[in-house]
């Protein structure tokens, strides 16, 4: 036990040992938010939650930690199951992930995603049109817990790989398609967090298999793009890989095929589970209320009166209020990464107006801002108005689903791309039949896998074209 923090309070045992978090964590089934929730209700703002360990709940401590000019690095044990991995959300160090943070930035600035947009609404296209094919009213409704999930991992392999069907090696080797495929349940993370990497391997067959054959896959377009590299691709054209090596020509990490292999299948994991659940949240918030759906389709409708025409461009839709407000909202509730992303303190520092001694690792779980009730009143309730209310620019230096600062999310402006464009097509061109509308009011809970999960009702879905 660290004499140092013995001033703060908090559970006995927890003074002692990881286990105290370890059993929340895997046998409660990812129940550690809710029970640092606990905590905060009967110790107060600063809770001791580990022998080193201190959780954070009032809202200034989140600048603290993760805002600009944070230079903590990321803890060692809470990031565990991915520092073997070679890419950069596996780098602890905040130097280092500096460096590699911009290598990979460029893929993703606002200008890339811009030109890149195309992409995302030809795979919208795809999406709507099979939905309608396999989900019309008269076949099996879809479920929507499990059906965003594959449009996010074919969109961001696309986006990273525009040019996938012309790497030879890929094709005729029968492997391209495994870039776009994806896993049921893209993580386990508290399973890779805390158990022994051969037992991880055989419960996660599945996942594992799948990944490892990406991976395959991945590595030989690797060995493409380092091959024909320096390439005269013009940046408009390159795919993730001619980036990564561009921006870094004079110092590239070791072994630079698994690399860019890892640095890409990491998109994934990043991306996936991220991005399909605050658009789970916004779908099933709309359906759930019809002043607010048709709120969304009068403004969508406004906005794109005649649906002969082409689809609003990413531009246009970012300045329509309402469907801002609803992704907002969906953002807020589905929470991002809900697990507290801890990090250690390197000197001797002060957070949230309390001297913290080196070492000691400090986080704070998004939840504690989203569901803040003085902050969002009604905190469990979908209400994209309050998003729209005079001076609710304020709010969102409230909503860190990206989280903030120097480790912040690199893929940010391209979930936003994603969200707006399948969302507006999504409730312009589709009539949306919802197969059970208390399904879509019942109580849910958030549970912790690092990324948070849904459980509760899912909702399922009948769609129609809409004639205009
Ligand atoms: C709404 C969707 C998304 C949310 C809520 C989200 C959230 C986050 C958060 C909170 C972090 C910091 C994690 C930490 O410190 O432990 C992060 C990092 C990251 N995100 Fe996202 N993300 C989203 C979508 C995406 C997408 C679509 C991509 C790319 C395809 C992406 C790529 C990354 C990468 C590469 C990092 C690592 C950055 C680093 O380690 O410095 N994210 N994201």
């Amino acid at each position: 036990s660290d004499k140092r923090l013995d001033k703060y309070p908090g559970p006995f045992i927890a003074r002692w040992t990881t286990l105290y978090k370890k059993y929340f964590e895997t046998i409660m089934h990812g129940a550690w938010v809710d029970e640092v929730e606990r905590l905060h209700r009967l110790y107060g703002p600063i809770v001791r939650v580990g022998p080193k360990e201190l959780h954070f709940s009032n809202p200034d401590a989140y600048n603290d930690i993760y805002a600009v000019g944070s230079r903590f690095a990321k803890d060692p044990d809470t990031y565990s199951a991915v520092t073997s991995f070679l890419h950069l959300f596996g780098v602890l160090d905040p130097q280092e992930a500096l460096t590699r943070r911009t290598m990979i930035q460029p893929y993703f600035s606002k200008r890339s995603v811009s030109d890149r947009t195309w992409l995302v609404q030809q795979k919208v296209d795809q999406y709507l049109d099979e939905l309608l094919l396999k989900h019309a009213k008269d076949k099996v409704p879809v479920d929507l817990e499990y059906a965003l999930r594959p449009f996010f991992s074919t969109t961001i392999a696309t986006f990273a790989f525009p040019d996938l069907e012309q790497c030879h090696a890929l094709t005729t080797s029968g492997l391209a398609s495994t870039v776009t495929d994806t896993p049921d349940r893209n993580t386990i993370w508290f399973l890779m967090k805390n158990l022994h990497p051969v037992v991880v391997k055989i419960l996660t067959s599945t996942t594992t298999r799948i990944s490892l054959k990406e991976m395959d896959a991945l590595e030989i377009l690797a060995a493409d793009a380092l091959q024909s590299f320096p390439s005269d691709v013009e940046e408009t054209n390159a795919n993730f890989f001619h980036i990564l090596l561009k921006r870094s020509q004079f110092k590239r990490p070791p072994n630079p095929r698994k690399w860019l292999a890892s640095e890409a299948l990491n998109l994934k994991f990043a991306g996936v589970d991220t991005t399909a659940n605050p658009v789970f949240f916004a779908i099933r918030g709309v359906l759930g209320s019809h002043k607010i759906w048709d709120k969304l389709t009068n403004e969508l409708y406004d906005a794109w009166p005649d649906l002969e025409g082409p689809a609003p461009d990413l531009v246009t839709l970012e300045k329509l209020p309402y469907l801002t407000a609803v992704i907002k909202e969906g953002l807020r509730l589905s929470i991002g990464v809900i697990t507290p992303m801890n990090r250690v303190v390197g000197e001797d520092t002060i957070v949230a107006g309390e001297y913290i001694p080196a070492r000691t690792v400090i986080g704070m779980s998004n939840s504690f801002m989203h569901l803040h009730p003085d902050i969002f009143p009604e905190p469990h309730v979908f209400k994209p108005e309050r998003w729209l209310q005079e001076n609710s620019q304020k709010l969102d230096k409230y909503l860190v689903v990206f989280s903030r600062g120097p480790r912040s999310c690199v893929g940010m402006h391209f979930a936003w791309c994603m969200m707006y464009l399948l969302l507006a097509n999504m409730f312009r061109k589709l009539e949306i039949y919802p197969t059970s509308a208390d399904d879509l009011r019942a109580p849910f809970h958030l549970r912790d896998d690092f990324v948070s999960v849904f459980v509760g009702k899912s909702v399922h879905l009948h769609f129609e074209r809409k004639q205009n």
